[in-house]
Protein backbone atom coordinates (compact mmCIF):
# COMPACT_ATOMS: atom_id res chain seq x y z
CA UNK A 1 0.00 0.00 0.00
CA UNK A 2 1.61 3.39 -0.53
CA UNK A 3 -0.36 6.57 -0.15
CA UNK A 4 0.69 10.24 -1.22
CA UNK A 5 -0.20 13.80 -0.75
CA UNK A 6 0.61 16.77 -2.74
CA UNK A 7 2.44 19.40 -1.44
CA UNK A 8 1.58 22.46 -3.40
CA UNK A 9 3.34 25.87 -3.04
CA UNK A 10 2.34 28.77 -1.02
CA UNK A 11 1.79 32.28 -2.74
CA UNK A 12 1.80 35.11 -0.61
CA UNK A 13 -0.58 37.81 -2.77
CA UNK A 14 0.34 40.24 -0.76
CA UNK A 15 2.86 39.97 2.63
CA UNK A 16 2.59 43.37 4.98
CA UNK A 17 4.82 43.08 8.47
CA UNK A 18 2.69 44.69 10.87
CA UNK A 19 4.94 44.38 14.18
CA UNK A 20 7.78 42.54 15.50
CA UNK A 21 7.36 40.27 18.63
CA UNK A 22 9.99 40.58 21.60
CA UNK A 23 11.92 36.97 20.44
CA UNK A 24 12.20 38.85 17.17
CA UNK A 25 9.98 37.07 15.20
CA UNK A 26 7.35 39.51 13.12
CA UNK A 27 3.61 39.82 13.44
CA UNK A 28 2.33 39.34 9.29
CA UNK A 29 -0.60 40.28 7.67
CA UNK A 30 -0.85 38.09 4.61
CA UNK A 31 -3.34 36.23 1.43
CA UNK A 32 -1.86 32.88 1.07
CA UNK A 33 -2.97 30.76 -2.03
CA UNK A 34 -1.18 26.99 -3.08
CA UNK A 35 -0.01 26.34 -6.45
CA UNK A 36 -0.29 25.47 -9.50
CA UNK A 37 3.25 23.56 -8.69
CA UNK A 38 3.85 20.68 -5.94
CA UNK A 39 6.43 18.53 -4.45
CA UNK A 40 4.65 14.66 -3.72
CA UNK A 41 5.19 13.10 -0.79
CA UNK A 42 4.91 9.61 -0.99
CA UNK A 43 4.84 6.88 1.93
CA UNK A 44 4.71 2.81 2.43
CA UNK A 45 4.78 0.70 5.10
CA UNK A 46 8.18 0.25 7.45
CA UNK A 47 9.93 -0.71 10.04
CA UNK A 48 11.77 2.33 10.72
CA UNK A 49 11.53 5.72 9.59
CA UNK A 50 13.18 7.13 6.53
CA UNK A 51 13.09 9.65 3.41
CA UNK A 52 14.51 9.42 0.12
CA UNK A 53 14.94 12.40 -2.19
CA UNK A 54 14.26 12.70 -5.69
CA UNK A 55 12.92 14.97 -8.20
CA UNK A 56 14.98 17.97 -9.73
CA UNK A 57 15.58 20.18 -6.54
CA UNK A 58 15.76 16.31 -4.42
CA UNK A 59 19.99 16.91 -4.54
CA UNK A 60 19.98 20.49 -3.54
CA UNK A 61 18.57 18.69 -0.56
CA UNK A 62 20.71 15.63 0.21
CA UNK A 63 23.19 16.91 2.89
CA UNK A 64 20.24 18.24 5.09
CA UNK A 65 20.47 16.37 7.82
CA UNK A 66 16.81 17.23 9.25
CA UNK A 67 14.53 17.81 6.75
CA UNK A 68 11.43 19.24 7.88
CA UNK A 69 9.94 15.95 6.35
CA UNK A 70 10.99 13.93 9.22
CA UNK A 71 10.75 16.67 12.05
CA UNK A 72 6.94 16.71 11.13
CA UNK A 73 6.96 12.90 11.20
CA UNK A 74 8.33 12.70 14.54
CA UNK A 75 6.08 15.01 16.27
CA UNK A 76 3.31 13.77 14.66
CA UNK A 77 4.08 9.84 16.31
CA UNK A 78 4.45 11.99 19.77
CA UNK A 79 1.46 13.51 19.47
CA UNK A 80 -0.40 10.33 18.48
CA UNK A 81 1.49 8.24 20.94
CA UNK A 82 2.82 5.95 17.78
CA UNK A 83 6.16 4.94 16.83
CA UNK A 84 7.49 6.07 14.04
CA UNK A 85 7.01 3.86 11.30
CA UNK A 86 7.27 4.78 7.45
CA UNK A 87 9.67 4.78 3.53
CA UNK A 88 9.05 8.36 2.88
CA UNK A 89 9.66 9.40 -0.80
CA UNK A 90 10.11 13.13 -1.48
CA UNK A 91 9.80 14.36 -5.00
CA UNK A 92 11.43 17.60 -4.86
CA UNK A 93 9.77 20.20 -7.76
CA UNK A 94 9.56 22.80 -5.58
CA UNK A 95 12.89 25.28 -6.13
CA UNK A 96 14.58 25.23 -2.53
CA UNK A 97 14.65 28.53 -0.29
CA UNK A 98 12.61 30.04 -2.77
CA UNK A 99 9.42 31.77 -0.89
CA UNK A 100 6.95 29.41 -1.64
CA UNK A 101 7.32 27.50 1.32
CA UNK A 102 8.48 24.18 0.10
CA UNK A 103 9.44 22.84 2.38
CA UNK A 104 6.94 24.01 5.08
CA UNK A 105 4.48 22.21 2.38
CA UNK A 106 6.28 19.49 2.55
CA UNK A 107 6.42 19.52 6.45
CA UNK A 108 2.68 19.99 6.33
CA UNK A 109 2.08 16.95 3.35
CA UNK A 110 3.89 14.53 5.50
CA UNK A 111 1.66 15.48 8.56
CA UNK A 112 -1.23 14.68 6.42
CA UNK A 113 -0.35 11.54 5.05
CA UNK A 114 0.85 10.41 8.30
CA UNK A 115 -2.06 10.85 10.20
CA UNK A 116 -3.97 8.76 7.73
CA UNK A 117 -1.49 6.48 7.48
CA UNK A 118 -0.91 5.61 11.44
CA UNK A 119 -4.37 6.20 11.95
CA UNK A 120 -3.92 9.30 14.31
CA UNK A 121 -7.40 10.53 13.79
CA UNK A 122 -6.09 14.43 14.45
CA UNK A 123 -7.99 16.90 13.24
CA UNK A 124 -6.68 20.37 11.07
CA UNK A 125 -6.86 22.72 14.28
CA UNK A 126 -4.48 19.96 16.49
CA UNK A 127 -2.35 19.41 13.11
CA UNK A 128 -1.87 22.87 13.04
CA UNK A 129 -1.04 23.04 16.41
CA UNK A 130 1.86 20.44 15.87
CA UNK A 131 2.39 22.49 12.94
CA UNK A 132 3.42 25.90 14.22
CA UNK A 133 6.46 24.96 15.96
CA UNK A 134 8.23 23.88 12.52
CA UNK A 135 7.91 26.63 10.68
CA UNK A 136 6.08 29.91 10.06
CA UNK A 137 4.25 28.74 7.25
CA UNK A 138 3.77 25.01 8.31
CA UNK A 139 0.27 25.82 9.86
CA UNK A 140 -1.49 27.60 6.87
CA UNK A 141 0.25 24.27 4.76
CA UNK A 142 -1.90 22.40 6.24
CA UNK A 143 -5.20 23.21 4.71
CA UNK A 144 -3.64 24.00 1.60
CA UNK A 145 -6.36 26.10 0.60
CA UNK A 146 -6.47 30.24 -0.07
CA UNK A 147 -6.63 31.62 3.63
CA UNK A 148 -5.12 34.91 5.81
CA UNK A 149 -2.38 34.31 7.88
CA UNK A 150 -2.05 36.49 10.67
CA UNK A 151 0.23 36.89 14.31
CA UNK A 152 3.58 34.87 13.24
CA UNK A 153 1.83 32.76 10.94
CA UNK A 154 -0.20 30.58 13.19
CA UNK A 155 -3.30 32.27 13.57
CA UNK A 156 -5.21 30.92 10.03
CA UNK A 157 -8.31 32.35 9.11
CA UNK A 158 -11.02 31.74 5.93
CA UNK A 159 -9.42 34.92 3.22
CA UNK A 160 -11.98 36.91 0.72
CA UNK A 161 -13.61 34.07 -1.88
CA UNK A 162 -11.28 33.91 -4.74
CA UNK A 163 -12.36 34.18 -8.32
CA UNK A 164 -11.50 31.61 -10.73
CA UNK A 165 -7.90 32.99 -12.15
CA UNK A 166 -3.88 32.27 -12.91
CA UNK A 167 -1.09 32.14 -11.66
CA UNK A 168 2.82 31.63 -13.13
CA UNK A 169 5.61 31.73 -10.91
CA UNK A 170 8.95 32.54 -11.56
CA UNK A 171 12.34 31.69 -9.70
CA UNK A 172 15.68 33.30 -11.00
CA UNK A 173 17.83 30.34 -9.28
CA UNK A 174 19.07 32.14 -6.72
CA UNK A 175 17.96 30.95 -3.04
CA UNK A 176 17.39 33.77 -0.62
CA UNK A 177 17.40 32.72 3.22
CA UNK A 178 14.04 34.19 4.86
CA UNK A 179 16.14 35.15 8.47
CA UNK A 180 18.63 37.37 6.07
CA UNK A 181 15.42 39.35 4.23
CA UNK A 182 13.74 40.15 7.57
CA UNK A 183 17.17 41.57 8.77
CA UNK A 184 17.76 43.90 5.53
CA UNK A 185 13.87 45.30 6.26
CA UNK A 186 13.87 48.95 6.80
CA UNK A 187 12.21 50.04 10.09
CA UNK A 188 8.50 50.91 10.45
CA UNK A 189 5.68 48.62 9.48
CA UNK A 190 2.42 48.33 7.82
CA UNK A 191 -1.32 48.09 8.89
CA UNK A 192 -3.74 45.38 8.28
CA UNK A 193 -5.21 44.57 5.28
CA UNK A 194 -8.90 45.54 4.88
CA UNK A 195 -10.20 43.08 2.57
CA UNK A 196 -13.66 42.19 1.00
CA UNK A 197 -15.89 39.25 1.37
CA UNK A 198 -14.97 37.99 -2.02
CA UNK A 199 -14.02 39.45 -5.31
CA UNK A 200 -16.37 38.91 -8.48
CA UNK A 201 -13.81 38.26 -10.63
CA UNK A 202 -9.15 38.42 -11.60
CA UNK A 203 -9.02 41.94 -12.45
CA UNK A 204 -10.93 43.31 -9.63
CA UNK A 205 -8.87 40.94 -7.37
CA UNK A 206 -5.93 42.80 -8.72
CA UNK A 207 -6.95 46.10 -8.63
CA UNK A 208 -6.80 45.48 -5.00
CA UNK A 209 -4.24 43.79 -4.22
CA UNK A 210 -2.12 46.46 -6.41
CA UNK A 211 -3.10 48.73 -3.26
CA UNK A 212 -0.92 46.26 -0.98
CA UNK A 213 2.57 45.48 -0.71
CA UNK A 214 4.84 42.97 -0.14
CA UNK A 215 6.89 44.18 2.41
CA UNK A 216 10.04 42.18 1.69
CA UNK A 217 10.00 42.56 -1.54
CA UNK A 218 12.74 45.77 -1.25
CA UNK A 219 15.16 44.17 1.04
CA UNK A 220 14.80 40.62 -1.57
CA UNK A 221 15.68 43.26 -4.59
CA UNK A 222 18.31 44.78 -2.75
CA UNK A 223 19.68 41.30 -1.65
CA UNK A 224 19.20 39.62 -4.93
CA UNK A 225 19.03 41.80 -8.12
CA UNK A 226 17.33 39.27 -10.22
CA UNK A 227 14.31 39.73 -8.62
CA UNK A 228 13.61 43.26 -10.39
CA UNK A 229 14.87 41.45 -13.50
CA UNK A 230 12.09 38.83 -13.04
CA UNK A 231 9.67 41.18 -11.69
CA UNK A 232 9.95 43.29 -15.09
CA UNK A 233 9.59 40.27 -17.66
CA UNK A 234 6.63 39.27 -15.87
CA UNK A 235 5.02 42.99 -15.82
CA UNK A 236 5.48 43.25 -19.43
CA UNK A 237 3.47 39.72 -20.20
CA UNK A 238 0.63 40.25 -22.01
CA UNK A 239 -2.68 38.95 -19.75
CA UNK A 240 -0.35 40.06 -16.85
CA UNK A 241 -2.94 41.72 -14.24
CA UNK A 242 -0.02 42.26 -10.92
CA UNK A 243 3.12 40.89 -11.11
CA UNK A 244 4.81 40.31 -7.07
CA UNK A 245 7.26 38.65 -4.85
CA UNK A 246 5.55 35.98 -2.92
CA UNK A 247 7.42 35.55 1.30
CA UNK A 248 10.45 36.18 1.48
CA UNK A 249 11.64 35.80 -2.33
CA UNK A 250 13.58 35.21 -5.08
CA UNK A 251 9.95 33.69 -6.39
CA UNK A 252 7.66 35.79 -7.93
CA UNK A 253 4.16 35.00 -9.38
CA UNK A 254 1.71 36.93 -12.08
CA UNK A 255 -1.84 37.02 -11.76
CA UNK A 256 -3.89 35.99 -15.11
CA UNK A 257 -7.76 36.27 -16.15
CA UNK A 258 -7.21 32.44 -16.38
CA UNK A 259 -5.23 29.09 -15.93
CA UNK A 260 -4.93 28.68 -19.79
CA UNK A 261 -3.00 32.17 -20.04
CA UNK A 262 -0.37 31.65 -17.24
CA UNK A 263 0.53 28.48 -18.07
CA UNK A 264 1.15 29.70 -22.20
CA UNK A 265 3.12 32.66 -20.58
CA UNK A 266 5.66 30.22 -19.08
CA UNK A 267 7.17 30.04 -22.76
CA UNK A 268 7.85 33.76 -23.49
CA UNK A 269 10.40 33.98 -20.54
CA UNK A 270 13.99 32.90 -20.40
CA UNK A 271 14.55 29.36 -20.46
CA UNK A 272 17.13 29.10 -17.25
CA UNK A 273 14.01 30.37 -14.90
CA UNK A 274 12.14 27.93 -13.11
CA UNK A 275 8.67 28.60 -14.26
CA UNK A 276 5.00 27.49 -13.61
CA UNK A 277 1.72 28.58 -14.37
CA UNK A 278 -1.57 27.43 -14.57
CA UNK A 279 -4.55 27.73 -11.35
CA UNK A 280 -5.17 27.80 -7.79
CA UNK A 281 -5.02 24.43 -5.95
CA UNK A 282 -8.04 22.69 -4.73
CA UNK A 283 -9.80 24.74 -7.45
CA UNK A 284 -11.79 22.99 -9.92
CA UNK A 285 -10.32 24.83 -13.08
CA UNK A 286 -6.89 24.24 -11.58
CA UNK A 287 -4.66 22.76 -14.42
CA UNK A 288 -2.70 19.48 -14.44
CA UNK A 289 0.20 19.98 -17.31
CA UNK A 290 3.21 20.89 -15.43
CA UNK A 291 5.52 18.41 -13.80
CA UNK A 292 4.40 18.66 -10.20
CA UNK A 293 1.51 20.54 -11.16
CA UNK A 294 -1.83 19.19 -8.85
CA UNK A 295 -5.32 19.94 -9.53
CA UNK A 296 -8.58 18.25 -8.34
C1 LIG B 1 7.94 35.12 5.00
C2 LIG B 1 6.97 33.94 4.96
O1 LIG B 1 7.33 33.06 3.91
C3 LIG B 1 5.56 34.43 4.69
O2 LIG B 1 4.66 33.40 4.40
C4 LIG B 1 7.00 33.16 6.25
O3 LIG B 1 6.65 33.98 7.34
C5 LIG B 1 8.33 32.47 6.52
O4 LIG B 1 7.99 31.22 7.02
P1 LIG B 1 9.09 30.09 7.31
O5 LIG B 1 10.09 30.02 6.24
O6 LIG B 1 8.30 28.86 7.68
O7 LIG B 1 9.78 30.73 8.56
P2 LIG B 1 10.52 30.06 9.81
O8 LIG B 1 11.31 28.88 9.36
O9 LIG B 1 9.55 29.92 10.93
O10 LIG B 1 11.50 31.28 10.18
C6 LIG B 1 12.67 31.58 9.49
C7 LIG B 1 13.18 32.91 9.97
O11 LIG B 1 12.40 33.97 9.37
C8 LIG B 1 12.18 35.01 10.29
N1 LIG B 1 10.73 35.14 10.51
C9 LIG B 1 9.86 34.19 10.04
C10 LIG B 1 8.51 34.34 10.22
C11 LIG B 1 8.03 35.47 10.92
N2 LIG B 1 6.73 35.66 11.13
N3 LIG B 1 8.91 36.41 11.38
C12 LIG B 1 10.25 36.27 11.18
O12 LIG B 1 11.03 37.12 11.58
C13 LIG B 1 12.95 34.66 11.54
O13 LIG B 1 14.24 35.24 11.39
C14 LIG B 1 13.06 33.15 11.46
O14 LIG B 1 14.18 32.67 12.14
N1 LIG C 1 11.70 19.35 2.66
C1 LIG C 1 12.38 20.49 2.58
N2 LIG C 1 12.28 21.26 1.48
C2 LIG C 1 12.93 22.45 1.40
N3 LIG C 1 13.73 22.93 2.36
C3 LIG C 1 13.88 22.22 3.48
C4 LIG C 1 13.22 20.97 3.64
N4 LIG C 1 13.55 20.50 4.83
C5 LIG C 1 14.37 21.39 5.39
N5 LIG C 1 14.58 22.44 4.59
C6 LIG C 1 15.41 23.64 4.92
O1 LIG C 1 14.55 24.78 4.95
C7 LIG C 1 15.14 25.89 4.27
C8 LIG C 1 14.02 26.77 3.67
O2 LIG C 1 13.44 26.04 2.63
P1 LIG C 1 12.06 26.41 1.90
O3 LIG C 1 12.18 25.88 0.52
O4 LIG C 1 10.91 25.97 2.73
O5 LIG C 1 12.16 28.00 1.91
P2 LIG C 1 11.18 29.12 1.45
O6 LIG C 1 10.49 28.69 0.20
O7 LIG C 1 11.97 30.40 1.40
O8 LIG C 1 10.16 29.16 2.61
P3 LIG C 1 9.19 30.32 3.08
O9 LIG C 1 8.37 30.76 1.92
O10 LIG C 1 8.42 29.54 4.11
O11 LIG C 1 10.11 31.37 3.63
C9 LIG C 1 16.05 25.25 3.21
O12 LIG C 1 17.13 26.08 2.91
C10 LIG C 1 16.48 23.98 3.89
O13 LIG C 1 17.67 24.24 4.64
Amino acid sequence: MTLEEAAPAKVNLFLHVTGRRADGYHLLDSLAVFGPAADLLTATPAEGLSLALEGPFGAALQAEPDNLVLRAARALAAAAGVAPRAALTLRKHLPVASGIGGGSADAAAALRLLNRMWGAGLDDAALRALAAPLGADVPVCVASSPARMQGVGELVSPGPRLPPCGLLLVNPGVPLATPAVFRARAPGFSAEARLPAAWPDAAAMAADLAHLTNDLEAPARALCPEVGEVLAALTALPGALLARMSGSGATCFALFATPAEAHAAEGLLPAQWWRSGGGLYGRAEASLHAPGAVGV
